[in-house]
């Protein structure tokens, strides 16, 4: 029975009860070579995997069942938008189901995310209300507000009373008082206890009598003196002391035992001047607030790096692209999902600050000013973060730090250029220039758009104020401002109230800067995304040094060949007979050759397998077909389109299962099928039953509703098939596609890619599982250290590189050791050049290394051994395996 058909080989499935006429039949078929066109011919055995399929999976009948809803099916729905508008609306779809289900399965993370602003706002309000420029509080002068205050004092010569009346005064207030002398009790106190003085003594007071002269009447007088004492800490302990003091006088003089004396400290209110001078130092709520609201908005803006390094650190990013979805389409959709979420911090921004009832945040003009100031720095950090996200590998890695570069380019630069900005450092014509410089920076005009917009909010409420005072004298504008400094002069002479000026404090620079940053940032995104840059910097590298692949003089003959031949063929030929062909392709990662020169087409109806140890460069091989890397050197087609420049086109042909599976955790395995069928066109209802299709098909049926990370690494990896599978592509890539899966799985998927492959596909894969490219590729190269060691087909490469067979005799379990020593014998006469290479107990095991033995002589020898010796129960004879050519080559590979 024939098992498969290639253009350059045949393979038959041999039935093991006519083993008696092989020898007969190999025989002619040796015979008769030359006639046939046989170049040559070998026999395998059958593999332990064949019989785990055949006696021993449960999944026997399943597999039955998958054969009927086979991948290669046409019953299976088709992209229906290839193009067009769409597609595009498709697309969009797509990567608002991603971003959508992204917010879905991690929302508590964006809750805290959308409600860091507000919460900055309600954490800073509070506080800098009390700093803000208000005027000072009325505060009376009382012993009060100090926690249990002793009052010491002492009487000397008291001739007024003033002592008693000092005393009850205390008492009448309910606070302790003691007698004492006050130096001395001082001295001893502040020695003993200096805390409890600190604290409690505030006041104290001594009652005495002083002998003056009166010049007038040429009399001497005795007079009464108080002094009072106070403690050097608090700030109003002074003015306390004198108020009771001027109380008890008072009290005496009035003979009133009820009577007091309210003082109270209340300062007059800021001089317009200072201000003025407030407002410029940032010493303002609203300051604060562009201080406090920037390092809120630092942490903010950063946290949209980590989907997008997540994205591109798992390849999902690339796959999506090699799926087909349009860069644009991409980016734009990204942007606006993230710029809606951002409109709703802003909203719950704005709602916190109208709450507070702020002057300057509370009107609907206040909150609109407000606004534009937030759009315009969304508009100008997005792209910044987008292509911060490149340069980081780990999600919380990249936002700590761009969270740290942005608090510093934003919040720590607006603050020193404040500082700097004071008329004491002279440093104007520096910090002038600073500014507009940093102005380029999102995170910094923001800081600036609020602290400027309030600045202008500020002067002009002290200047309404001001012309109202003067309107109450009856003094216009002009003459108000006759009589004031040069600085109220300049800020309250021009027109106020424009927000939106050049000059500062005006917002117009943040605006137009913010808005140009925003384009040219979103300019470098594009490209880099359309490989642009890439381009450039490495055609200028590799002018200043170029990398050539390098000769390579062990190469097999079948590999100089297909080198030669694609070599000789013009661009056009090898496309028109290729649908994957490529010329020297190599790839330098800095110094190191990863890939070297390969040369190779790969046809419709071949499944062509790269084989090679660890780090041969199989992978990169495939990440520049696939456009993950770029090539040093060396040209490539793939359907006629060229690698280099071509790849959006190329992407709309392949099918990419990467070594890795560039999967997004917090989508479902359906979630994933779908986004990628709307990406490459299919009906959303088209979508679904794909998935379930081909999640029947790969058997992942039961895990299809599960997220990613739920997922077992075998089902994780039929996933990433059944991706590569949608949309019926040209040309599939398999990078160690079963990898993980398990025997049933593998052995149904095999049969899934033949059959692919016989619809006229072209397939490349790479595999370590030697048995899979054996059954499944019309063609393999074995790669070691980035070079084609061998190329060809299997049977070739065994007839080429594995000399040779083995043979395995079963010996009957009642046989004596004489009957043994009887098969023993009579191998070794009839094949001499057979090594006993192992032996058990009902196992004989030969191997012969020289291939000029004819298959149907062994066949002969051993079908007449069963007949004449009654021990030998069975026998089994195949060539080396692929195992032996590929050990062969990958001993050399670097480790
Ligand atoms: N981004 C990179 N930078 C530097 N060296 C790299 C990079 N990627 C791969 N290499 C190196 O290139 C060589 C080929 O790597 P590649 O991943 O292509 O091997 P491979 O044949 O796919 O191996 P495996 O079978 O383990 O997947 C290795 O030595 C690897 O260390």
């Amino acid at each position: 029975m024939i098992n498969t058909n290639t253009d350059s080989e045949l393979t038959y499935l041999l039935p093991e009860n006519r083993v008696n006429v092989f020898e007969a039949m190999l025989t002619q078929l040796e015979g008769e070579s030359s006639n046939l066109g046989v170049q040559s011919y070998g026999i395998s055995l059958t593999t332990l995997e064949d019989v785990f399929m055949k006696v021993g999976a449960d999944h026997t009948q399943e597999l039955n069942n998958h054969q009927d809803l086979s991948l290669e099916d046409d019953s299976l729905p088709k992209p229906i938008y290839t193009s067009g508008i769409r597609l595009i609306k498709n697309q969009c779809s797509a990567m608002f189901l991603k971003k959508y289900k992204a917010i879905q399965r991690s929302w508590m993370l964006w809750i805290i995310h959308l409600c860091l602003p507000p919460l900055f706002v309600i954490l800073i309000m509070a506080p800098s209300r009390i700093i803000g420029i208000n005027d000072l509080p009325a505060m009376p002068l009382t012993l009060d507000k100090y926690h249990d205050p002793v009052t010491l004092v002492e009487s000397g010569d008291d001739l007024g009373g003033y002592y008693d009346s000092f005393k009850k005064l205390i008492q009448w207030k309910n606070h302790n008082v003691t007698d004492g002398a006050i130096i001395s009790d001082m001295i001893r106190l502040t020695r003993d206890t200096p805390n409890l003085v600190y604290k409690h003594y505030i006041v104290g007071a001594s009652f005495n009598s002083n002998v003056i002269q009166v010049p007038k009447y040429n009399v001497i007088m005795k007079w009464p003196t108080i002094n009072v004492w106070f403690n050097n800490d608090p700030y109003h302990s002074p003015a306390t002391a004198l108020s009771l003091a001027l109380s008890a006088v008072f009290r005496k003089i009035k003979s009133c035992s009820d009577c007091d004396i309210q003082f109270t400290n209340d300062p007059f209110p800021f001089s317009d001047e200072t201000q003025v001078n407030q407002i410029v130092k940032g010493e303002s709520r609203g300051q604060q607030l562009a201080v406090y609201l920037t390092c809120a908005f630092a942490f903010t803006s950063c946290f949209y790096t980590m989907f997008l390094i997540k994205e591109n650190t798992c390849k999902s990013r690339h796959l999506q692209f090699v799926a087909g979805v349009k860069i644009y389409v991409f980016w734009i959709m990204n942007f606006l999902c993230d710029f809606a979420t951002y409109l709703v911090i802003c909203l719950l921004t704005l709602i916190t600050l109208v709450s507070f009832q702020e002057d300057g945040y509370k009107t609907v003009e206040d909150l609109s000013r407000f606004l534009v100031i937030l759009l315009y720095f969304g508009w100008a950090f997005f792209p910044m973060v987008y292509i911060a996200a490149y340069f980081f590998d780990v999600p919380a890695n990249g936002f700590a730090r761009m969270s740290a570069i942005c608090y510093c380019a934003g919040v720590l630069a607006f603050d020193i250029i404040k500082i700097m900005k004071m008329d004491a450092f002279n440093l104007k014509r520096v910090t002038d220039p600073l500014h507009y410089i940093m102005l380029l920076i999102p995170h910094y005009s923001l800081a600036s758009g609020i602290s400027e917009s309030f600045v202008t909010f500020s002067y002009q409420k002290m200047c309404d104020v001001l012309f109202d005072r003067c309107a109450q004298v009856g003094l216009n504008k002009h003459d108000c401002l006759r009589n004031m400094t040069k600085k109220i002069v300049d800020i309250c002479g021009s027109p106020g109230g424009n927000y939106y000026k050049w000059d500062s404090p005006g917002i117009a620079r943040n605006i137009l800067f913010s808005i140009i940053v925003g384009f040219a940032l979103f300019c470098i995104l594009f490209l880099i995304e359309y490989d642009t840059v890439t381009r450039l910097v490495q055609r200028i590298i590799f002018k200043f040094r170029p990398r050539y692949p390098i000769e390579n003089t062990d190469e097999d003959s079948d590999v100089t060949e297909e080198r030669r031949r694609i070599r000789d063929m013009t661009t056009a030929e090898l496309t028109t007979t290729y649908d994957l062909a490529v010329k020297d392709l190599t790839k330098y990662y800095k110094k190191f050759l990863a890939v070297n020169g390969l040369c190779l087409g790969v046809k419709r109806y071949e499944c062509f397998g790269l084989l090679g140890a660890n780090g041969a460069g199989k992978t990169t091989t495939f990440k520049m077909m696939t456009g993950d890397e770029t090539m040093t050197y060396g040209e490539g087609w793939i359907k006629g389109y060229r690698l280099r420049t071509e790849m959006r086109q190329v992407h709309r042909v392949i099918g990419y299962c990467p070594q890795f599976d560039a999967l997004l955790d917090d989508m479902t395995a359906r979630e994933t099928i779908v986004m990628f069928s709307l990406i490459k066109g299919f009906l959303p209802s088209d979508a679904n039953y794909l998935a379930e299709r081909l999640s029947q098909d790969l058997d992942f049926e039961a895990h299809l509703d599960k997220q990613v990370k739920q997922m077992s690494g075998g089902n994780k990896r039929k996933l990433s098939t059944a991706i590569a599978l949608i949309g019926d592509p040209s040309i599939l890539f398999f990078d160690e596609p079963t990898s993980g899966m398990d025997p049933a799985t593998k052995h149904f998927f095999r049969g899934a890619v033949c059959k692919i492959r016989d619809k006229g596909k072209c397939i490349v894969l790479t595999s370590h599982a030697l048995e899979e490219c054996e059954a499944l590729c019309t063609r393999l190269a074995i790669m070691v250290n980035g070079n084609f060691k061998c190329l060809g087909s299997v049977q070739h490469l065994k007839n080429k590189f594995a000399k040779g067979c083995t043979f395995s005799i079963k010996i009957k379990k009642d046989a004596s050791d004489v009957s043994t020593r009887t098969i023993e014998s009579y191998i070794e006469e009839n094949l001499p050049t057979a090594n006993l290479r192992e032996k058990h107990e009902d196992l004989l095991t030969y191997s012969i290394s020289n291939s000029d033995v004819a298959w149907s002589k062994m066949f002969g020898v051993l079908e007449e051994g069963r007949r004449s010796i009654n021990e030998i129960e069975d026998y089994s004879l195949g060539q080396g395996s692929l195992e032996q050519v590929f050990l062969s080559f990958t001993k050399k590979q670097n480790s």
